[in-house]
């Protein structure tokens, strides 16, 4: 099978589909692997160390998309990759379909075949491709909020770990899942007082017993967002809904309600955002202000580290990546149910409930059960 990986085009996006040491497997397995010209250039993996890997550095992207068989990259693809996509060809990467109309409208269109990291399960009943990700966001989130507590950025002036005699800051986690966990790990780390929500009982347990008490957690209400966003320093949005638009938890009102340079980081952006107030940003841009509140949003923030991302990223999709190349698209998804939950459309139908649920009234969608379409079609 030909493998091809353009180099990444969202703003300040340096991560990269493959890393040598992963074309090396995909050679290995006598499959030939095209990489576009300084692709991994911003993580320090240069043309020579792909080409030394096996692989074939090609000059521009088009070139790519027009022959390439399976397509793996990091972030959903921007316009112009969406409209160079054709039917016969599979698109492996994230994708966040549910708030995202002209992608999901383009990629129905292109015929091709796309399966989304982030709805990849696992036996654990977890997201494998989402998990090092959110681990890294998790983890920045926390950086994030801090620097952005500084007077100079816009913050309150408060030092999260506090000092002997200065009470540390409020640290408030909406979602205890990997986002989360990691976001705590961090914050706890400094010296935060740190609360967490979650709606699930179970994982508040798991939390309870990781932390050993020394995190509050608390069942996630409107009632207990009220209460601990009000006195909160930083707060971080975690939750996920795997697949559909994130719920809007923190409200217009919350935001209003809060001190006066207080942080939100709203990690679920990808998924529209769990803050009502929230909107997409850049590396390149940030942060913005409503209500003296400072928000950061920024849907890729992963792309901030991207070598340790990098890494991470494809030490994950790796075996889902070379189980596509060495079985074939159609028999790799039908002989395991948590790569096919991952199968988001399919030759213009879409495959997964939760994006027509979130987009069907918006856009005119064909919903057809995975297995069905690949069976069908
Ligand atoms: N902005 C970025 O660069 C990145 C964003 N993400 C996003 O972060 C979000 C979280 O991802 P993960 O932690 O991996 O998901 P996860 O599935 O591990 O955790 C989500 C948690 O949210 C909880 N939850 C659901 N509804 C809730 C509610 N109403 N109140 C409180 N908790 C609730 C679930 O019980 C679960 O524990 C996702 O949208 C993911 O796509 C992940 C990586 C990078
Ligand atoms: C998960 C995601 O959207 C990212 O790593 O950019
Ligand atoms: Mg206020």
């Amino acid at each position: 099978m030909l493998i091809g990986v353009p180099k990444e085009i969202k703003n300040h996006e340096y991560r990269v589909g493959l890393t040598p040491a992963a074309v090396k497997e995909f050679v290995a397995h006598n499959h030939a692997v095209w990489i576009e010209k300084s692709a991994g250039d911003g993580v320090g993996f240069s043309d020579k160390d792909y080409t030394l890997a096996g692989a074939e550095i090609i000059d521009d992207a088009q070139t790519i998309f027009a022959k390439a068989d399976l397509v793996i990259k990091v972030k959903e693809p921007q316009v112009n990759e969406c409209k160079m996509l054709r039917a016969g060809q599979t698109l492996f990467t994230y994708l966040h379909l549910a708030p995202d109309l002209t992608q999901t409208d383009l990629l129905v269109k292109s015929g091709s075949t796309c399966i989304a990291y982030e709805t990849v399960t696992d036996k654990q009943n977890t997201l494998p491709l989402l998990a090092p990700m959110s681990e890294v966001a998790g983890r920045m989130a926390v950086q994030a909020g801090a620097h952005y507590l500084e007077k100079a950025q816009g913050g309150n002036g408060t030092l999260l770990s506090g000092v002997p005699g200065v009470a540390p800051g409020k640290v408030l986690i909406i979602g205890g899942g990997f986002v989360g966990t990691n976001a705590a790990k961090m914050a706890l780390g400094m010296g935060a007082e740190v609360t967490i929500l979650d709606r699930s009982l179970p994982r508040l347990r798991e939390l309870d017993d990781l932390f050993f008490g020394r995190l509050k957690t608390v069942y996630s209400t409107a009632d207990a967002i009220d209460k601990y966003s009000s006195t909160a320093d930083l707060v971080i949005g975690a939750v996920l809904i795997p697949g559909a638009a994130a719920p809007k938890l923190l409200t217009r009102a919350h935001v209003k309600n809060m001190k006066q340079g207080a942080v939100v980081v709203d990690v679920a952006i990808d998924q529209g955002g769990c803050f009502e107030t929230s909107r997409a940003t850049t590396h390149q841009d940030p942060v913005y202000v409503i209500d003296d509140v400072v928000h950061y949003c920024v849907a890729n923030m992963p792309g901030g580290v991207a070598r340790t991302s990098t890494i991470a990223l494809t030490n994950a999709t790796l075996p889902y990546a070379l189980a596509l190349a060495n079985k074939g698209i159609k028999a790799a998804l039908l002989e395991d149910q948590h790569l096919l939950n991952g199968l988001n459309v399919h030759q213009g139908k879409v495959t997964y409930k939760a994006v027509v649920d979130a987009l069907g009234d918006k856009l005119p969608l064909d919903y057809l059960d995975a297995k069905q379409a690949l069976e069908q079609f």
